[in-house]
């Protein structure tokens, strides 16, 4: 049997796993290492990436981490998460801070400025629209956000956003990379599980799936076969 993970060590775990309760799939919380064997694919939630690379390496994690993405595992990061999977960032606090790396692409951790530079904005998703249907556009949640600079030859480009100019750039627009995937990696700046649209989740659940069908297994749906009883229902609130 197949279980998403979430890694709960800090940020927005509750809400991704609340997201994925709405798509009727179970999302298993994970702190160690050995919880990782337990689940077929995993999302890493926004947060704060330095604090949440600190928690990793309390609790050992970031060898179990690099050896689930090597093993070709789909995982989704998501802000922090993102951050989490690059294979280069900048920005970073003095001493930098441990990744887990595998996505070929150079992230800048604080691309769009501190907290109260957070924002929301409308992105062109052609690619999910043709997957997941719905509008060619999508709600992205910017907090504290960061943004792609570059990337390698083997990642798809999913959305970007172009900055809009302003005093200090003197008109000179630029665009960035807000949402990549590469095989079995999705990343993500904005979040997604802050929406009320499921789409880059149920795109997730189908990377997973695919991979899933290789080794023989499905992802199981919520109350197939697990003790629900004690899991608690309530959804957390979210932007309409
Ligand atoms: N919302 C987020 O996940 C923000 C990430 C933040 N920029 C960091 O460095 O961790």
């Amino acid at each position: 049997m197949a279980l998403v993970g979430v890694l709960a060590l800090q940020g927005s775990f509750n809400e991704h796993i609340a997201a994925l309760r709405r798509l009727e799939v179970k999302g298993v919380e994970i702190r160690k290492p050995e919880q990782l064997e337990t689940v077929a694919s995993l999302i890493i939630p926004g947060g704060e990436s330095t604090t949440m690379a600190k928690l990793a390496e309390y609790h050992n994690l970031f060898p179990a981490l690099r050896e689930f993405v090597k093993m070709g595992k789909p995982v989704w990061g998501t802000c922090a998460g993102l951050i989490f999977l690059a294979n280069k960032a900048t920005g970073q606090k003095i001493g930098g801070q441990e990744l887990i790396g595998g996505l070929d692409c150079t992230v800048h951790r604080n691309f769009f400025g501190s907290q109260i530079r957070s924002f929301e904005a409308e992105i062109a998703v052609p690619e999910l629209a043709s997957k997941e249907g719905g509008p060619e556009v999508f709600r992205g949640v910017f907090i504290r956000a960061p943004a792609i600079l570059d990337v390698g030859p083997e990642v798809q480009v999913l959305a970007d956003y172009l900055v809009p100019s302003n005093e200090e750039n003197t008109g000179s627009e630029k665009k960035v990379i807000v949402a990549v995937r590469q095989r079995n990696l999705l990343a993500t700046a904005f979040h997604p599980e802050l929406t009320a649209d499921t789409r880059w989740h149920s795109y997730f659940l189908k990377m997973a799936t695919e991979t899933g069908e290789e080794a023989s297994s499905s992802i199981v749906a919520v109350g197939a076969d697990l003790n629900l009883d004690q899991q608690p229902k309530i959804d957390l609130p979210i932007f309409q």
